[in-house]
């Protein structure tokens, strides 16, 4: 189970030199950091046998907020346990508890798909006997065999994932975190990916907590029983399809998303606007 409640995130950007024969730039001066506000306030609330879809947009907070809950940085405010545990104070414990698929998938190119999987089980304390047998069935499973042991460099996109995907499988998590796993895969690397996530998340396959960002509509219609909403930094809407059509009174869910989406970033602007003013 992952627990989300109420985070934020800002990052100070800096900007390049100014264009144009500025004496500034002549200097090599760069202008003043710029604050970026990445994540204002999301809250998601992830229970084990769900897959749970972040949409939003492009630049939505989605990536900044699954590497918080990744413990790469953390939040400014809001906290966020996995099974209980709290990423800020036991980011160890926490990450042991995760299987994390990030946008880069990072393979080493000279180990085989199968030692790629085998070298992350030993990282996390796996026998290597165990992690091989690990391998294979994660290889099964996602229907990979045939790649099992050619060398990772020269991997498809979809090759590229699957790998990175059992490796973050090998030592059977009981959360799943995936960011925009679809990117860049086939029709039928797709259908293969969502086929080993339904497993995953049923009680055959562990009933994992799974969460998984995207912008693709589709994607979230035929596969997650709950959606959170994230826009310009915010939780906007949860629930499942259904309720959020329902919520957004349309028929047809990319209407719905843009409305709860949008809607609430007009909103948000024209309130910038009144304090600035
Ligand atoms: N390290 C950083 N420094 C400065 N700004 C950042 C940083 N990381 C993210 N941002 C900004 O924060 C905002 C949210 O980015 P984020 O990557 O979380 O969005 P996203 O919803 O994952 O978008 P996408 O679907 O395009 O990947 C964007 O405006 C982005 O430029």
């Amino acid at each position: 189970m992952i627990q989300i409640d109420n985070v934020s995130k800002q990052f100070a950007s800096r900007g390049g030199s100014k264009p144009g024969l500025s004496l500034a730039s002549l200097l090599g001066k760069r202008s003043a950091p710029q604050l970026v506000q990445a994540v204002k306030d999301v809250s998601v609330h992830a229970p084990d046998g769900r897959i749970t879809g972040l949409l939003g947009a492009n630049g939505a907070g989605k990536t900044t907020t699954l590497r918080m809950l990744g413990g790469l940085f953390q939040p400014d405010s809001g906290s966020i346990t996995v099974d209980g545990i709290a990423v800020a104070s036991q980011p160890r414990e926490a990450l042991a508890r995760m299987g994390i698929l990030g946008d880069a998938h990072g393979l080493y190119p000279r180990l085989s798909a199968r030692e790629n999987i085998i070298y992350f089980g030993r990282l996390q304390g796996m026998e290597a006997d165990a992690a091989d047998a690990r391998a294979v069935e994660l290889a099964r499973l996602l229907e990979m065999q045939h790649i099992l042991d050619r060398r990772a460099e020269g991997f498809s996109q979809g090759e590229r994932m699957k790998t990175a995907l059992a490796r973050a499988l090998v030592h059977d998590p009981a959360n799943i975190v995936l960011d925009e796993p679809t990117n860049g895969l086939d029709v039928l690397a797709t259908r293969a990916l969502r086929e080993a996530l339904r497993h995953l998340r049923s009680p055959a396959g562990g009933a994992k907590t799974i969460i998984f960002s995207t912008h693709i509509m589709q994607e979230v219609e035929q596969l997650c029983e709950h959606v959170v909403v994230v826009a310009q930094g915010r939780s906007v809407a949860e629930g499942s399809v259904p309720e959020l059509l329902e919520l957004a009174g349309e028929a047809r869910f990319e209407d719905a998303f843009v409305k709860l989406a949008f809607a609430s970033a007009v909103a948000e602007e024209q309130k910038n606007l009144r304090s600035a003013a």
